[in-house]
């Protein structure tokens, strides 16, 4: 389970958020601790000096005048240094914190579902890790720094003065209970209007990041002004929210400035008081209003970790919604592995759809021995990528098994399955890395002997050979530079480096040339050698060499058979696929 694991209680959200990043920082967080009850410490020491010094001077006694000025001095220096100490250690503490919240959120965003990436775009993901772990930075930090000494120094001061005198602990008292009371008031107004506002932030950064990627689509087929238009509106939504959450702020500290002046009569007119009935010195009166200013500030600082706390409730929110997210691709508790060798593929009465509503594929049933090659053709949205998408487990089917060499698909370990299948499609993910690390995907042991013949093989020789740094040339993230063609090619590269037991091949060659196609024919035919393979393609060229063919229609299998025998019957769809397309007699 998910560390943040949320419940309706705000103040639970909390703790668990604490408890889950903070708690092995103990170290940091008790030397901070230390250096908050310190500078409380030397806070409430100061006053009394204060006064000592003015009473000092009222009875003319001088000689100790230089000394506590002194020390007055010296403890102020070192109280500054304190607070920078404890501010440093602090953000220590929360940039640590926040770095390991936005690497979990990463980790959990990149376990879900592929459905999950289907319905959230970049940019959205982008303001969720990012953004929202920004905001909450600054409340692991200020919580720990902030909130412990700030309280700590209410406390101190209100035990000073009521030591002092009852009555001026008292007021202060009464002073503090309400300006607490109206500054919790003001937060359950403002959080709603922060949560809006982090969601219409959501919005806006989901639409620039769609927006930029598809920047090619967007200029060729003249859809920028409608982007500037739908960008405007947009910006015209978030604005006035971002106002009206503003304006709770400006309201408390407002307010605040209010209270300071409230809270500096309650004191000033029953000192006067007390002063003319002899009861108070004039150092004394002096200290209490001292006391009454040094509260101030953490009650402002109260005040704006309240602010903090609300903006931090809102990407709590946003954060936990996406934490609690569960992908439903899950590896079972008894979780195996394969055994080596080619792969053999079983489907039984499989029913899948992406949504309850449609169906995507029914009832499909078929098998391929290990080592045999399946070729897939099927008018466009007939379902064949779905189909592949089952066959490594990206989704699961409603109703019916996917069985890799005779065991259920959900009792294969996921990260073994990943390494064991191999899919290619017409789609190709060029990383931000070296050449090396996008042909091996980050894995260190595979030796460049293995890549370079490879590299060759495929046909991707001539494009290696102009690279200024051989493999370790960087690729910029994106196209890579590559052409389509070229990253396809890349992609068996890849695929074959893995070695895999089952490989199949989505559209894999959509993007090649007719010269280059035909040249990684012949390789891919060699590299599937001692493997199971699926092979989809709308050219039926590419299935010349697969041993069955399965013919799909609107999700159903329509026919299946030996290519030899499909190709004998005139009357079979396959035959007539053929008589319309390309293939013709090659087939
Ligand atoms: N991620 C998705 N979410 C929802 N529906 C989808 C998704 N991917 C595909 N579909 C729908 O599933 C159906 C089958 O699509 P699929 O991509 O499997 O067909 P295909 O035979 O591979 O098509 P093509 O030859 O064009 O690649 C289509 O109606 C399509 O709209």
């Amino acid at each position: 389970m998910s560390p943040l694991s949320f419940s309706r209680v705000p103040v639970y959200r909390y703790y668990l958020l604490l408890r889950a990043y903070l708690i092995d920082l103990w170290k940091g967080i008790l030397f901070l601790a230390v250096l908050v009850a310190l500078n409380i410490a030397l806070q409430l020491v100061n006053p009394q000096i204060l006064r000592f010094f003015i009473d000092s001077a009222t009875d003319r006694q001088s000689s100790v005048l230089l000394y506590s000025a002194l020390l007055f001095a010296g403890l102020a220096a070192a109280q500054l240094l304190l607070s920078v100490t404890a501010d440093y250690t602090g953000e220590k503490i929360g940039w640590t914190a926040a770095n390991r919240l936005r690497t979990h959120l990463l980790r959990h965003c990149l376990s879900l579902d592929l459905a999950f990436f289907k319905t959230r775009s970049g940019g959205e993901l982008i303001d969720r890790i990012d953004g929202d772990v920004k905001g909450l930075s600054g409340f692991f930090s200020t919580l720990t720094v902030s909130l412990l000494g700030n309280i700590g120094l209410i406390l101190g001061v209100l035990a000073v003065v009521f030591y002092e005198n009852l009555v001026m602990g008292a007021l202060m008292s009464v002073y503090v209970g309400l300006a607490l009371s109206v500054f919790n008031k003001m937060r359950e107004y403002s959080i709603p209007l922060w949560v809006r506002f982090g969601d219409a932030r959501a919005d806006f950064f989901a639409f620039v990041g769609e927006q930029l990627s598809a920047a090619e689509d967007a200029r060729s087929s003249g859809a920028v002004p409608y982007s500037l238009y739908r960008f405007r509106q947009l910006m015209r939504s978030w604005f006035p929210l971002h106002m009206k959450a503003g304006f709770g702020f400006s309201f408390m500290w407002a307010s605040s400035v209010i209270l300071v002046g409230i809270g500096t009569l309650l004191i000033l007119v029953p000192g006067f008081y007390l002063r003319g009935q002899g009861l108070v010195t004039t150092g004394t009166l002096y200290m209490m209003i001292f006391y009454m200013g040094l509260l101030a500030g953490p009650l402002d600082a109260i005040r704006e970790l309240i602010e903090n706390l609300q903006r931090a409730e809102a990407n709590i929110e946003g954060v936990g919604q996406l934490l609690d997210l569960a992908p439903e691709i899950r590896e079972s508790s008894d979780a195996a592995e394969l055994a080596d060798g080619p792969i053999s593929v079983q489907c039984r009465s499989l029913t899948f759809g992406y949504s309850k509503e449609e169906t995507v594929l029914r009832e499909i049933q078929f098998s391929l021995e290990a080592g045999e090659s399946l070729g897939i053709v099927g008018r466009s949205g007939s379902g064949k990528t779905s189909l592949a998408r089952l066959l490594v487990r990206l989704y699961d089917p409603v109703e019916g098994d996917v069985l890799l060499g005779d065991m259920d698909i959900r009792r294969i370990k996921l990260s073994h399955l990943r390494e064991r299948v191999g899919l290619i499609t017409q789609d190709v993910q060029i990383f931000n890395g070296t050449v090396r690390e996008n042909l091996t995907l980050f894995k260190r042991d595979i030796p460049d002997d293995q890549i370079m013949p490879l590299l060759e093989e495929t046909g991707l020789g001539a494009w290696f050979s102009t690279l200024p740094d051989g493999l370790d040339t960087v690729l910029p993230s994106g196209g890579g530079g590559l052409s389509a063609g070229e990253a396809q090619l890349l992609a068996y590269v890849r695929v074959f480096l893995k070695d895999p037991g089952l490989v199949i091949l989505d559209e894999a060659s959509s993007r090649l040339d007719p010269v280059t196609e035909k040249r990684l024919e012949r390789t891919a035919r060699r590299l599937l050698q001692g493997r199971t393979s699926i092979l989809i393609s709308h050219r039926l060229g590419m299935l010349k060499h697969a041993d069955r063919i399965l013919v799909m229609d609107s999700g159903r299998i329509a026919e299946q058979g030996s290519r030899e025998q499909l190709l004998k019957q005139t009357d079979s769809r396959f035959s007539q696929l053929i008589r319309q397309g390309t293939g013709k007699e090659s087939l």
